[in-house]
């Protein structure tokens, strides 16, 4: 099985036992979640569902609208029954570094204003620590101006190292959905208090949010090589 293969059956799983009618679901970011729409709009033509799908990203929305599903917006639905998202990493805890593709604030928002937030991964973002298999560091979305000194306090307060991530086909940094810089903190103590890291970053002015989601996830389905899901709840 190809580790597309385990991102499908991890996404497939969780909208088959996630998803019911008339559900206002909020739709994650990322390459996993490309199957979790998928299987949501099979389903949606097959049971015909009624379901109201909300964004956390210009490539959710783009998803949802490719699918003909319902787009709504908090505005509408501030209460979400559902979100399903992907992770770059999940540890023992069910605490997960999340922005690998820059999405992390409204995803964050999304996932606080939903009843329950379920991961879908593959095997590979199944960790016991933070920082064991996702080597790119936390991602932590600031306002342009202040990337500098915000740089230079999490480093005094925690240690390691940032990066200010960079685009790919565009000379300069990476600008969010939102408007603002990514930076990528690689961190090295791995036994830190992740809440606590979390409440202390985002109390930097100029921090917009962080890619630490606490206490947030409620079960992760992690797709295996063979074919199989492995399941993690809190
Ligand atoms: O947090 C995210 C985007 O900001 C993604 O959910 C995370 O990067 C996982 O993506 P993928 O499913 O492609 O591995």
């Amino acid at each position: 099985m190809s580790l597309e293969q385990a991102k499908l059956v991890a996404a497939y799983r969780a909208v088959d036992e996630f998803v019911q009618n008339n559900n206002i679901v909020g739709i994650g970011s990322g390459s996993t979640v490309v199957y979790a729409v998928q299987r949501l709009a099979e389903r949606v033509e097959t049971e015909n569902l009624n379901v109201t799908c909300i964004p956390t990203s210009f490539q959710a929305k783009q998803l949802i609208i490719k699918h003909n599903l319902i787009l709504g917006e908090l505005d509408t639905n501030p209460i979400i029954d559902v979100t399903i998202d992907g992770a770059d990493e999940v540890d023992a805890n069910m605490t997960l570094i999340k922005g690998g593709g820059g999405c992390l604030l409204q995803e964050k928002i999304i996932a606080s204003c939903s009843k329950k937030m379920i991961v879908i991964a593959d095997y590979t973002k199944d960790s016991e620590k933070l920082g064991d298999r996702y080597k790119k560091g936390i991602p932590i979305e600031v306002v342009p101006m202040a990337y500098v000194p915000i740089k230079i306090k999490i480093i005094q307060m925690f240690g390691g190292e940032i990066k200010l991530r960079s685009a790919i086909a565009k000379a300069g940094p990476v600008v969010t959905d939102n408007g603002n810089f990514i930076l990528d903190w690689l961190f090295t103590n791995q036994d830190l208090d992740w809440d606590q890291v979390n409440s202390e970053i985002k109390m930097i002015p100029g921090v917009v949010e962080t890619g630490l989601f606490v206490k947030m996830c409620n079960k992760a389905y992690f797709g295996q090589a063979e074919g199989t899901v492995a399941e993690r709840s809190n």
